[in-house]
């Protein structure tokens, strides 16, 4: 299997206030990797690196290597092999413009458009496409937004948090489709939140980020077996307990 992005001593910092403190992982063709960690660890800090959307007040140094070539320093636009899908999907659609038309100025065509959505377990795609935005939910939303991404044909898929502002039949909807999207001759996966179970039900290995650290790299086996005093197994023990199973 080969490597699909490659990260190398990456920091960034804001002034002398360090945010990200020398992150390196792999992610391999095809994998799903969770990126976990609390609010404010520095997941989408990481997340931007990648894409190279960082606010340019921050410093950063390291390497951000896609597919072997070092990206490190390109534009987000020229990240071509990446896509992304965000939290916030209101401001990554036009809410006064069908979502057909979106896809269309996106060069996409209809017939494309709705193949995609059929993927991503919509049953009825000329009525998404012939929708305004906001007649959608929010779990429609984000699958129209990863349809998006999809017709792009990433090698790589970073989600950063797209499940988190969804009720849980939503956020079913969403790893479904986020499953359908991703894997073994499909994009890659980084999946980012602060959701351990949901995620180990999408993913095959965790990367856990503390306080701009990676502080575990793991398969999800390993992860969900630990049971000691440190922060991840803590992690673990209390995800174990929000979702019912020490009970
Ligand atoms: N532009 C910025 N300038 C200064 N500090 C920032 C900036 N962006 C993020 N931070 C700080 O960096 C730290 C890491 O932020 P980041 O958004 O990466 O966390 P996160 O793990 O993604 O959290 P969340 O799950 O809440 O999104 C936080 O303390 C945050 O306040």
């Amino acid at each position: 299997m080969n490597e699909v992005l490659g990260v190398h001593d990456l920091r960034v910092a804001a002034g002398r206030q360090q945010l990200v403190r020398g992150v390196s992982f792999s992610v391999m063709e095809g994998e799903r990797l969770a990126l976990l960690g609390a609010s404010g660890s520095g997941k989408s800090l990481t997340a931007e690196s990648l894409l190279g959307t960082l606010h340019a007040r921050l410093s950063r140094s390291g390497v951000v290597e896609f597919e072997g070539v070092d990206v490190t320093g390109t534009l987000p636009q020229d990240r071509a092999g990446m896509a992304a899908v965000f939290q916030a999907t209101a401001t990554a659609l036009n809410p006064l413009m069908r979502v057909g038309r979106q896809f269309r100025l996106a060069g996409h065509e209809h017939r494309d458009a709705a193949e995609t959505l059929v993927a991503l377990d919509f049953d009825d795609p000329d009525r998404v496409l012939a929708s305004y935005p906001m007649q959608l939910s929010g779990g429609q939303l984000q699958r129209v937004c990863l349809a998006m991404a999809v017709l792009r044909r990433p090698r790589i898929l970073v989600a950063d948090e797209p499940t988190s502002a969804l009720d849980t039949v939503s956020q079913a909807e969403v790893v479904r489709a986020l499953r359908a999207a991703t894997g073994p001759g499909r994009a890659a996966l980084l999946f980012i939140t602060h959701d351990v179970a949901l995620a180990s039900g999408l993913c095959d290995r965790a990367l856990v980020m503390h306080e701009g650290t990676i502080v575990a790299d793991e398969d999800f086996t390993t992860l969900l077996g630990r049971t000691g005093d440190d922060y991840v197994s803590r992690l673990v023990a209390a995800a174990r307990a929000m979702s019912g199973v020490d009970s």
